[in-house]
């Protein structure tokens, strides 16, 4: 055993405890029974290599400093936004990167996407004023339309604002996201089988748009300050072309997959506790009447900010990150090998009864004022926490989430269809295992 910390012995020698895994369903669920067995750190084998997890704020806030991420929990991503993007970049390239990209997502910079949001919510709207009453609204599919026109127009900018391309975007996101989900639990298809050459269809498709996209930004320079996280890629890469189209693309699905399914729990949440939706309503008509929300009045919205943190919470939307150090180091009194994978099960911290009674219930009251002050801040990590490498979107994802709930509530009374089993799947981010099926009423 390479430490002392409690968890557990490997399976079989060649696959360590991946069946056991499998066999809970997701890596949150293994990590949520494995942490209520054995405590906060907890120890187990993905296949030969030997991997750690904490999850309380006191373990967090020893691991606080760390940056550098363990480039094999995430591997089999690697096809999708390619080897050199930033998600496996470390020490002084991923620090500079970090440096140079989150300028597109500061206080600042952020207050300038809020027309975009604006403008796609105001569609979306439209589209649901001329459904039929009582018509059934697949949600994901609306919300996922809405995040993936957000993160293209805002981060690859208006000429990716055709329509035709963004679905034909989307159409090729949707053949690669299903494979690298099927990887997570089967072997890479062979070379040249159907499944193999769909992805790489999709790929070559998706790569183009986004040549196309950084050729018209090349020829079209932004004026100083006015930058979008593409323009800070094509300069970091300086002409290195699979880093751009790494990072480009890499910035896309962190931007779009999240936010989108963020957006579907939140209205999942809100259909299925009308008197939360009534209370937002009123928050809006109070603070806002009929203005929209900007960057000037969204702290005027602190229910908003409450039901999006609770759905953060309760829906556990990104159930984890990971960090190592290529060092012997020390954690929770227990020696940590040089290079072990330290996963932060963010999930489990928010789903942990010492700090959320009853956690699967969804209730934004957790996030009052006063309750927030009762819990060390590491408790409710939902972006990260580690080596000032936490989530660079977060900001964007809750200006982006606030713009569309406030939009739509306004207008609209969200309900669930009948009879509907609504079940999670915690991949790398937590969906629904079916489409949720709402329905509309005018207010
Ligand atoms: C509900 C919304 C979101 C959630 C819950 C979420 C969660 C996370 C988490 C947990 C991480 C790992 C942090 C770590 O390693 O400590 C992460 C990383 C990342 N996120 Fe997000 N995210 C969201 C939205 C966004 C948005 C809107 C963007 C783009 C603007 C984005 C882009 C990224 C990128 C590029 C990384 C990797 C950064 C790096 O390697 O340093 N995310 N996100």
């Amino acid at each position: 055993k390479p430490s002392t910390i409690p968890g557990l012995e490997p399976t079989t020698q060649e696959d360590g405890n991946v069946s056991d895994i499998n066999r809970a369903g997701s890596l949150h669920e293994f990590l949520l029974d494995l942490h209520k067995q054995f405590g906060s750190i907890v120890s187990f084998w993905i296949g030969k290599e030997y991997v750690v997890s904490i999850a309380s704020p006191e373990l967090f806030k020893e691991h606080q400093g760390v940056f550098d991420r363990p480039p094999s929990l995430f591997k089999m991503f690697e096809p999708l936004i390619g080897p050199k993007s930033i998600q496996f970049a470390n020490k002084s390239d991923g620090r500079a990167r970090r440096h140079l990209y989150d300028t597109a997502f500061s206080h600042d910079n952020t207050k300038r996407y809020y027309q975009t949001y604006q403008d796609v919510s105001d569609e979306l709207a439209k589209k649901w004023s001329s459904l039929v009453k009582e018509e059934h609204v697949p949600l994901s599919v609306h919300m996922f339309a809405y995040s993936l026109k957000i993160a293209l127009l805002t981060m690859f900018g208006e000429s990716f604002a055709n329509d035709k391309d963004i679905l034909e975007f989307r159409r090729c996101y949707d053949v690669m996201w299903a494979e690298m989900e099927r990887r997570l639990t089967e072997n890479e298809p062979e070379k040249d089988s159907p499944r193999a050459k769909a992805f790489e269809e999709a790929l070559k498709k998706s790569s183009s748009l986004t040549s196309r996209v950084v050729k018209h930004r090349r020829d079209n320079p932004p004026i100083q300050g006015q930058e979008l996280i593409i323009d800070l890629v094509i300069k970091y890469s300086d002409g290195d072309d699979e880093l751009l189209n790494s990072d480009a693309i890499t910035y896309i699905v962190g931007g779009f997959h999240t936010t989108g399914n963020l957006l579907t729990w939140a209205f999942y949440f809100l259909a299925s506790h009308p008197e939360v939706q009534e209370k937002a309503f009123r928050e809006i008509k109070k603070e806002l009447g009929n203005k929209e929300v900007d960057h000037t009045n969204i702290d005027d919205l602190p229910y908003i900010r409450q039901i999006v943190d609770e759905t953060l919470r309760c829906a556990v939307v990104a159930p984890f990150a990971a960090r190592f150090q290529d060092f012997e180091s020390e954690l929770g009194g227990h020696k940590i090998p040089k290079n072990t994978p330290v996963i932060h099960a963010l999930g489990v911290s928010l789903k942990d009864e010492k700090y959320w009674p009853l956690p699967n219930k969804f209730d934004p009251d957790r996030f009052s004022p006063e309750n927030v002050k009762t819990r060390p801040p590491l408790s409710f990590q939902p972006f990260g926490f580690a080596g000032k490498r936490v989530c660079p979107g977060y900001r964007f994802a809750y200006a982006e989430a606030t713009v569309c709930l406030v939009t739509l509530l306004r207008k609209f009374k969200v309900k669930l269809v009948d009879d509907q089993v609504v079940n999670p799947v915690h991949g790398l981010v937590t969906h629904p295992e079916e489409e949720i099926w709402i329905k509309l009423e005018k207010r």
